[in-house]
């Protein structure tokens, strides 16, 4: 086809044109192949200044390319360092985007999104939203820009938050035209609100000198012959703006020809350009080097080309305002680097939020700790608790001697308190983090914490489960082996227990040793501002191992303790049956941990998480230190009984209780009876006694082996004294 147009009719000596790239592209791959120079009058694609494609190719518009630098000046000037982009995909627009992310790359500038779309660019406008762009660098055609617009105008990504710079070429009010190849569904008002404020660059289209230029008319003397030519309103043309860039290449393909025919006429024989034919190398040459030195002022500023056949020159920033786009500033190559661009003084800018848009969502880092006031809450609770403690320890120290507190095993007592000791200790450790500890000191507590309250929690139920344990063992043992066990053997379990834990937290610290995790969430502030909460939390790698675990022992201990407390529910000697309060106790813990393990679990609320764990601890422990040791608080006031006191199981024939004393007279006789009997039962001990000494150690106690502390006529008259009862 370019075959046949070049060959109809006279032969052609160069070409003008196109105005766009899609055109220019394939027709100037053409026509070297018929020795002709090839001038557009506005292509932008970079694609065209390859040489080797393209050998005898001019434009007088620079390529698209080079209008990066202009936008790095402006992404300086208001220091965006983070952009995005989204382009067309033809070679117009995904060259310059790929030298612009080479650009931003070299430049430190963060590229956060960079979208491309051959049809519809929703989804691509969508997604630069979703990545929080807020400056955004778009490389498309203009009917592709209106459907761009429309999705913006729907996702939000306009106004005074956003910056779009675009290409300059677009057709006046290019936005409220309507196309129906190219659809949109936003109304006019929608786009109007939508390209509100956008940037352009551009090339300089009419010069900035006052002088006259090669034609013998200024600037502004072109745009008014212009403006009459096209009978008024030259904007309201399609391509106006590419005026100045046709009038200066006409001019410059006379001036050329002009110069080739001075040329030719001295060539010795002397030629012409009218000579010229499709196969003649050496009058296209002559074209080629006169137009590669071309130099003159056009009305678009000076004309001149660079070695591939792109137009030098000034650029511009344009700001859309209202219908049209007001020239902001002008960007000349040829100052001083980082002075290029220049802000107009005439039209400033004015932003809409008052300032220049941030180029993201500011990201502000915050450590969350816990509350200092829910810190000195829990530590004044914990504190509480711990005097409480002690004042019961003094209390089981001091009446240790008294019957009732003895028969309570206080030495257990004692470590049941040791243990609420460590429990609300426990408490404080975590609360620590409100005073801004380091990362290790936070290590630290977590693991105290740890520490303190798996071994309060084994050594304050382990004494109580092992009394009551001795308890249902004397109870339920019919032999004289019911005595046997010390209160050194219950240390001893309690110490098994707490070994345990030891052993357990040992191994985890050197074979999965807890570490801190900074867990982040995030929150917004404003719209420019999202706070990172960084949220400090102890961790391991097989952490839930661990506390599954821990759990499944602590389970089991509260197991035995709820069994034992039903076994020894029966038994009426005030001072020996805990067990409706160890029952209490084991209720409580089971319940609060039942609630508190998984609240603690789902809550985010560093405070909320706290609170919830540290008051379960100090309910839980308070509870059961109270329960074990307010109802012993009466021995002060008590008449101290005489003898022993014991009672049997429920089920058992020979059940008997304490029956209190009372100030009546028939109560008085009572216990002069009580007295009485009383005294006669510490007699039938004492030989009880006697004779246990002698089955001790035996484990057959109808054998009556004798212990080798007493002699066996003393075992023999013992038991003569004893009477047959204790023949079994
Ligand atoms: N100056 C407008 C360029 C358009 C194009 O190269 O297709």
């Amino acid at each position: 086809m370019y075959k046949e147009l070049y060959n109809t009719s006279t032969t052609k000596i160069m070409v003008l044109g196109a105005g766009c790239s899609i055109v220019t592209q394939p027709t100037a791959q053409a026509s070297h192949l018929w020795n002709l120079l090839q001038l557009s009058y506005s292509s932008a694609s970079p694609k065209l200044s390859e040489r080797d494609l393209f050998p005898k190719f001019f434009r007088m518009f620079p390529p698209e390319t080079v209008f990066n630098v202009v936008k790095f000046a402006m992404l300086h000037h208001f220091n965006w360092r983070k952009v995005a982009t989204l382009h067309q995909t033809i070679e117009l627009f995904s060259l310059p985007t790929a030298d612009f992310l080479t650009g931003a790359r070299l430049q430190g500038i963060e590229i956060i999104a960079s979208e491309s779309f051959s049809e519809d660019p929703s989804l691509q406008v969508t997604n630069l939203k979703k990545q929080g762009a807020r400056i955004i660098i778009g490389n498309f055609y203009e009917n592709r820009a209106r459907q761009v617009f429309c999705q913006a105008y729907k996702d939000g990504l306009y106004g005074e938050k956003y910056v779009w710079i675009i290409t300059g070429w677009y057709s006046n009010e290019w936005w409220r035209v309507r196309d129906p190849a190219h659809p949109h569904d936003c109304t006019s008002e929608q786009m109007d609100e939508a390209v509100r404020g956008y940037f352009t660059t551009d090339a300089l289209p009419l010069s900035l000198a006052q002088h006259p230029g090669v034609s013998g008319k200024t600037t502004e003397q072109f745009w008014e012959e212009y403006n009459e030519y096209v009978g008024g309103n030259p904007e309201s043309l399609s391509g106006y703006q590419e005026a100045p860039y046709g009038y200066d290449s006409v001019w410059t393909i006379a001036l050329m020809l002009q110069e080739a025919e001075e040329m030719l006429q001295r060539m010795d024989p002397p030629k012409s350009i009218a000579d010229f034919s499709y196969d003649d190398d050496e009058i296209a040459d002559i074209f080629y080097n006169i137009m590669n030195k071309t130099n003159f002022e056009g009305v678009s500023g000076p004309v001149q080309f660079t070695a591939a056949g792109d137009r030098k020159g000034l650029m511009q920033v344009e700001r859309q305002i209202g219908n049209t786009e007001v020239r902001v500033g002008i960007y000349d190559p040829s100052r001083n680097p980082g002075d290029e661009l220049t802000w107009s003084q005439e039209n400033p800018i004015i932003w809409q939020g008052g300032r220049p848009p941030l180029d993201s969502i500011i990201e502000r880092e915050t450590r969350v700790n816990i509350s200092f006031a829910i810190f000195i809450v829990m530590t004044a609770l914990a504190l509480a608790g711990i005097i409480m403690a002690v004042a019961f320890l003094a209390f089981n120290i001091k009446y240790r001697a008294k019957r009732y507190i003895k028969m309570s095993s206080p030495k257990m007592n004692n470590l049941i308190l040791g243990g609420g000791i460590l429990a609300y200790l426990s408490i404080i450790f975590p609360g620590v983090d409100s005073i801004d500890i380091d990362d290790v000191t936070f290590v630290w507590m977590c693991r105290s914490n740890l520490w303190s309250l798996a071994i309060g929690f084994s050594m304050a139920f382990g004494a109580m489960f092992t009394k009551t344990w001795r308890v249902h063992r004397i109870f339920t043992t019919k032999t004289a082996m019911r005595t046997m066990i010390k209160d050194y053997q219950l240390y001893g379990v309690v110490m098994v227990l707490i070994i345990l834990d030891i052993i357990v937290f040992g191994f985890r610290e050197i074979f999965d040793p807890i570490f801190l995790d900074v867990q982040t969430s995030r929150q917004n502030q404003d719209e420019d501002v999202v706070l990172v909460l960084l949220r400090r939390t102890c961790t391991s790698h097989y952490v839930v191992y661990w506390n599954g675990s821990l759990l499944v022992l602590n389970g089991l201990l509260l197991v035995f303790g709820a069994f034992l407390a039903w076994e020894t529910r029966k038994v009426t000697v005030p001072a020996l049956n805990d067990s409706k309060y160890i029952g209490m106790s084991v209720y409580n813990v089971v319940v609060l941990s039942f609630v508190g393990v998984p609240v603690s679990l789902v809550l985010d609320d560093v405070n909320a998480h706290y609170a919830i764990i540290a008051n379960f601890v100090f309910f839980a422990t308070t509870l059961t230190l109270c329960m074990v040791f307010v109802p012993k608080l009466r021995v002060r006031n008590e008449v101290e009984p005489k003898g022993t006191m014991f009672s049997t199981m429920g089920n058992s024939h020979n059940q008997q209780s304490i029956t209190e004393p009372a100030p009546d007279k028939k109560i008085r006789m009572l216990s002069d009876r009580i007295e009485n009997l009383q005294d006669r039962l510490d007699k039938k001990n004492n030989r009880i006694k006697e004779l246990e000494s002698c089955v001790i150690p035996s484990s057959d106690a109808t054998k009556g082996e004798c212990s080798s502390d007493l002699s066996t006529e003393r075992c023999e008259e013992a038991r003569e004294q004893a009477g047959p009862s204790h023949h079994r």
